[in-house]
């Protein structure tokens, strides 16, 4: 499997596992197939065994700090990587083993979980790393050494009373994204009471092996994700993607509604739902332009109204629609239009790029104009185009044909516009709208 495009897990398979690893095999054997995650020695011997079948990474925490469930360490890591796959600037949509990313894993912990799952994953990311705990910071540069992956990282042991997002201190000017899991509780009593389970219908399903200093801060996780959020306000596109975990719904409804009021209006929603009962949210925030995917950026299980705008729209296709035809008038509209346009007829996906709403009959009757004018001195479209000054981007498209399911799919790719996609949208449906 490669590792730069590993999935997320949806559960974990035990008897597989038992066979590539010996000592998670005598553990498995003595469970008689159920494994007492209440047991801190065989929750750790499943994290390493975990991380070192499917990473090819080694693990060691002290007794008294998180040791970290690995489906829901990795799936939240596969959920940023295809976060950033997907805002490539080159309108990728795929890893793109060229692109250098930086990340920032805030409070890193003494496993360095979320930096190593990065770094392994990714040979061309870099990550910074923080933490203000000593001993975990002492723990995380050993797991780094221990695993080869000290060079590609800046470690920065800080003070809570610095920022979150220490850009200077770092010595880094840009980041593509942070990642991070807070301290999510208030206090001592909020920590021991969620932990066994008070409130909830169910107990959680593995023990915790946090200390107070790893699980406890001022407002929780709310109270953390607010100081990213308040710094955020201040860095803006010196970072591409905020994104934390947040281990309550009523805490990430509660940052979207953060975002809304400082008119943020690109974000995303995730869930991670690794096996067990234990459910955790991703909000992940831009003050760029670039749209991530519309199955990342929006999940079914919450309200509408803590949702982004959607980033795809599809026109459904009739089963007796000719597809060469619906590429031929997809092709011969876009190609008329003022815009980039590139079309690849081996997959039948094209990619356009507008400076404007250059689909309004106004502007259409200008630019036929322009390019009269411009056929009769004897200037080409090619000559036109060239020498027209390099313009911005109100909003970038990709559309895909897809035969096997009728439909045309228009993704929004890049572009602060809504309006402006709905109306693109608006008008590409109109040529296939049955009278
Ligand atoms: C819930 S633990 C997460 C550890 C690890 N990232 C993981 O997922 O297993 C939160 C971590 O944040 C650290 N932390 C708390 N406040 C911090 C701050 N102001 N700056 C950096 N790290 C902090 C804690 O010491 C702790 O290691």
């Amino acid at each position: 499997m490669d590792l730069a495009q590993l999935p997320p897990y949806d559960a974990v398979n035990f008897r597989a596992l038992a066979q590539k690893d010996e000592v998670f095999k005598k553990a498995w054997q003595k469970s008689s197939g159920h494994l007492d995650f209440q047991d801190a020695d065989t929750v750790k011997v499943l994290t390493n065994a975990i991380l070192k079948a499917d990473f090819g990474l080694n693990l060691e925490v002290p007794g008294d700090r998180l040791c970290p469930p690995i489906p829901n360490r990795w799936n939240y890591v596969a959920w940023v990587q295809r976060l950033v796959d997907s805002t490539s600037p080159h309108y990728f949509n795929r890893y793109d083993p060229d692109r250098q990313v930086v990340g920032l894993d805030i409070g890193t912990g003494a496993s360095a979980i979320y930096t190593m799952l990065c770094l392994k994953t990714r040979p061309n990311w870099t990550m910074c790393a923080t933490e203000i705990d000593k001993k975990s910071f002492d723990s995380a540069v050993r797991n780094l050494t221990l695993n080869n992956l000290v060079t590609r990282t800046k470690m920065l042991q800080t003070i809570d009373s610095n920022k979150l997002i220490p850009l200077q201190h770092l010595g880094v000017e840009k980041l593509d994204f942070t990642i991070c899991n807070p301290p999510f509780f208030t206090d001592e009593n909020d920590m021991r009471s969620s932990l066994k389970g008070e409130g909830k219908s169910y107990k959680p399903n593995a023990v915790c092996t946090g200390a107070e200093i790893e699980m406890v801060c001022p407002g929780g996780d709310l109270g953390f994700v607010a100081r990213i959020v308040n710094e955020s306000l201040l860095l803006k596109d010196m970072v591409t993607w905020y994104t934390s975990m947040l281990g309550k719904l009523t805490s990430a409804k509660s940052v979207v509604g953060l975002l809304k009021q400082h008119g943020v209006n690109n974000w995303a929603v995730g869930v991670i739902e690794a096996g067990g009962q234990t459910k955790r949210w991703i909000v992940a925030w831009s003050f760029g332009d670039l749209r991530p995917r519309n199955s990342l950026a929006r999940i079914d299980s919450i309200a509408h109204e803590y949702l982004p705008f959607p980033t795809e729209y599809r026109v459904h296709l009739d089963a007796s629609d000719d597809i060469a035809d619906v590429e031929s008038t997809i092709n011969g509209q876009l190609s008329s239009l003022d815009l980039r346009w590139t079309w690849d007829p081996e997959t039948s996906v094209g990619v356009g790029e507008a400076s404007q709403n250059v689909w309004k009959r106004a502007y259409r009757r200008e630019h036929e104009r322009r390019r009269k004018e411009m056929a009769a001195a004897g200037i080409q479209d090619a000559e036109m185009e060239s020498g027209a000054e390099e313009r911005k981007v109100a909003l970038a498209f990709r559309i895909t044909v897809d035969e096997g399911v009728k439909e045309v799919l228009i993704e929004w790719l890049r572009g602060n516009d809504q309006v402006l996609f709905e109306s693109f949208c608006g008008m590409m449906h109109r040529n296939f709208k049955k009278s």
